[in-house]
C-alpha cells in the first residue's frame, strides 16, 4: 500500500499559542481512518492542512507524493466535506450537485441521484430551506459520490437524525468496499463509528497520542468482573480506569491486558470484556490533561 498522505514537523501556530506541534503521520492508500480527539485538539486543523486550505507554519504536507497547495492534480483527487460547509446563496440542491460534478472526475451521477432519494432530499429546494440536518445530508451525498481518493469527513453529520447517520455509515462501507478509497472520519461519535474504522489516529493538545490500527486499540482496555478477591488480584498494578465494589463483588477496567493475561482472568472464572473506543479514548485523553494539569493522573 503506497502513501496517500505524508504529513512531517507538522506546525501550526496563531501568534505565541501553538495549535499543532511538529506532528508526523503517514496515511495509506484504501482504509478508513478515525482522526479522533477533544475540541479544540487541532482535528480540523490539520484536515485544512491535507486539503491545501491552511498553510503550515512549519513541516511539510505531501498527498499523493505531492504538495497539495495549488496543485490541480492533488486537489482533483480530494474531497473535503465540512460540517459547516456552505452553498452559494441561490443554489438548490441540484446546483450542488451539478457543481461537484464538474469538480471531481471520478463523480457519479446515477449513484448521487440514488443517493438523493435515500435520503429523500428534494432536488429543486433551496438548499438554505433545507434543514440543518437535510444540509448536512447534501454534503454526505457529495462526500460519496464524489469518489474521491481522499475523501475527508469533518464532523459531516451536524442535525443528522440517528436514522440518517447510520444509513451514511452503511452506504460508507458498502460504496467503500466497491470503490476503495481513502477515508478521513473525524467525530466525536466514536462508538458510531467504531466498527467502520481500521485505523484510528487521536489528537491531544496539537500532538499525536495515538496511531494505531483500530484492532490494537480494542484491544488496549478490558472491563473485568467477579469475586472481589479475585479481582484485585488479577488487577494487580495494572493501570485501573474505573472500579467499583457491592457486597463481595467488584469491576475493574484496566489499561494494558495482553493476551495471556485475558487468558488468566477466563480462567479464574470472570467476565472480561473490552472496552469500547470511546471510553478508552475519553479515558487515554482525560488523563493527559490531568498530567498536565499537574493533578491526580497515573
Ligand atoms: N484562526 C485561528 N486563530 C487562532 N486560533 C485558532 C484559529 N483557528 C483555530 N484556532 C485554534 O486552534 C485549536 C485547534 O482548533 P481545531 O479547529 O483544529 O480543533 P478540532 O480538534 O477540530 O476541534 P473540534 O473537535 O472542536 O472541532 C483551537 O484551540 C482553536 O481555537
Amino acid at each position: 500500500m503506497s502513501a496517500v498522505v505524508e504529513v512531517k514537523g507538522l506546525t501550526k501556530r496563531y501568534g505565541d499559542t501553538t495549535v499543532l506541534n511538529a506532528i508526523d503521520f503517514t496515511l495509506k492508500e484504501g482504509k478508513i481512518y478515525g482522526l479522533l480527539g477533544r475540541n479544540g485538539a487541532g482535528k480540523t486543523t490539520i484536515m485544512h492542512m491535507l486539503a491545501a486550505q491552511l498553510f503550515p507554519t512549519k513541516g511539510t504536507v505531501k498527498v499523493f507524493g505531492e504538495n497539495p497547495y495549488e496543485n490541480k492534480r492533488v486537489l482533483d483527487r480530494i474531497c473535503f466535506i465540512k460540517e459547516s460547509q456552505r452553498y452559494p446563496e441561490t443554489f438548490k440542491v441540484s446546483d450542488v450537485l451539478g457543481v461537484a460534478e464538474t469538480l471531481f472526475p471520478n463523480w457519479d451521477r446515477r449513484y448521487a441521484e440514488n443517493l438523493l432519494e435515500q435520503f429523500d432530499l428534494p432536488r429543486n429546494r433551496p438548499v438554505k430551506k433545507l434543514s440543518r440536518g437535510m444540509t448536512s445530508s447534501v454534503g454526505i451525498i457529495v462526500g460519496l459520490a464524489s469518489r474521491a481518493p481522499l475523501t475527508i469527513f469533518d464532523e459531516p453529520y451536524l442535525g443528522l437524525d440517528a436514522v440518517a447517520r447510520s444509513m451514511f455509515y452503511e452506504l460508507l462501507l458498502e460504496d467503500y468496499a466497491n470503490h476503495p478509497r481513502t477515508v478521513i472520519l473525524s467525530t466525536h461519535l466514536i462508538d458510531e463509528v467504531s466498527q467502520l474504522l481500521e485505523h484510528v489516529i487521536v489528537i491531544d493538545k496539537g500532538e499525536i497520542l495515538f496511531d494505531e490500527e483500530a484492532d490494537t486499540l480494542r484491544d488496549k482496555g478490558y472491563t473485568v468482573a467477579g469475586p472481589a478477591g479475585k479481582v484485585n488480584s488479577f488487577v494487580g498494578d495494572k493501570e485501573v480506569v474505573s472500579s467499583s465494589a457491592l457486597g463481595g463483588f467488584s469491576t475493574a477496567t484496566v489499561i494494558g491486558v495482553s493476551a495471556g493475561e485475558k487468558e488468566e482472568a477466563e480462567k479464574l472464572g470472570l467476565d472480561i470484556v473490552p472496552v469500547s473506543l470511546q471510553e478508552l479514548i475519553v479515558h487515554l485523553t482525560g488523563k493527559r490533561k490531568r498530567q498536565t494539569e499537574g493533578g491526580f493522573g497515573a
